[in-house]
């Protein structure tokens, strides 16, 4: 199977700008593509990781991947999708964020010449010069389109400030940055990332006359319709001292019968076929399924030793 079919098959694809070329260009290791992170803490969660997955399984598809940090557009904060205002961060904080955000990431991805490259977006935003944006990139805006972005729809009853407003233009910038200096021709992103991505597709088309293209991943909602990766206490985090490999293992173990198939597509490397073979798994076998969902991301998140320590952990009562 083939990475843009085996992404459908996974029902990790949301939407795309181009079907046919995208399909073309991944399948044969054309892209150069990057994924966006804020650094919004001081630890990934679970949608981090399904985008750092998604970033192996473009790589071991032939695909240069590319990871951006947030570290300029953090100065902002992203308002796509959201209805409250994010808190302003300081210096001091986006950079210890994006140290954590690093050292997590160098877990999952190979950093070097030839694997995966990593870029902080201060080192282009930070020096820009307001006038001289305006001039270049402003104009290329209409603000009849931004204000019917989606993104903002959830904003724009409460009030959005001028300041977040230009969180659009920013990360659109970014995707020229790369496109005109790293030769990136492709943006991955969460579905609430939309937005963003074809604004950046539409600049680098007018300034440039080059195509590039988006692809959003579904997010990872459970059947009652909520965001998946969070618990009572808050997200479900990479670090293994906000979040243990025990606890990390039970949120996996424990999660709704109707989940447990799209879990195990959409964030495991097992094989699209062995997972569709466990769709005809009876109802007693499901907690067979549940556990071998919570081992395996346990075991790419915190190691194999750790999680077979957090199998051994489980109380004999659910098991
Ligand atoms: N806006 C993205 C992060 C991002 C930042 C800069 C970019 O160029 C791309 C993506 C998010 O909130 O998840």
């Amino acid at each position: 199977m083939r990475i843009y079919e085996e992404l459908q098959a996974r029902g990790l694809i949301a939407q795309v700008t181009d079907e046919p070329e995208i399909r073309e260009l991944i399948n044969n290791g054309g892209a150069k593509f990057y994924i966006g992170f804020d650094p919004t803490a001081d630890s990934l969660h679970v949608g981090h990781f399904m985008a750092l997955c998604l970033m192996k399984r473009l790589q071991l598809a032939g695909n240069k991947p590319v990871v951006l940090l947030g570290g300029g557009t953090g100065f902002i904060g992203d308002p796509s999708g959201r209805t409250d205002l994010r808190s302003m961060m300081d210096t001091g904080t986006i950079q210890h964020n994006c140290d954590c955000f690093k050292k997590q990431m160098e877990r999952f991805i190979e950093f070097g010449e030839d694997e995966a490259i990593i870029v902080n977006n201060a080192d282009w935003l930070l020096d820009l010069n307001y006038v001289d944006l305006l001039r270049d990139i402003g104009s290329c805006f209409s603000v009849n389109n931004m204000l019917r972005a989606e993104c903002y729809k959830q904003r724009l009853g409460r009030g959005l400030s001028f300041f977040e407003f230009n969180y659009m233009i920013m990360q659109s910038y970014d995707f020229l940055h790369l496109h005109n200096h790293y030769g990136c021709n492709m943006q991955f992103g969460g579905d609430d990332q939309w937005s963003n991505m074809l604004a950046g597709t539409d600049l680098i088309r007018r300034k440039t006359g080059d195509d590039a293209y988006a692809m959003t991943i579904t997010l990872l909602m459970n059947s009652e319709g909520n965001k998946m990766g969070k618990t009572a206490n808050g997200a479900v985090w990479l670090d293994p001292d906000r979040t243990s490999p025990y606890e990390f293992y039970q949120y996996w173990r424990n999660i709704g019968d109707a989940d447990v198939m799209k879990c195990l597509r959409m964030l495991t490397f097992l094989p699209v076929k062995e997972i569709d073979a466990m769709e005809e798994w009876a109802d007693s076998r499901i907690n067979e399924k549940k556990e071998i969902l919570a081992y395996d991301l346990t075991a790419l998140v915190h190691g194999e030793e750790e999680a077979a320590e957090a199998r051994k952990m489980v109380p004999d009562t659910i098991k």
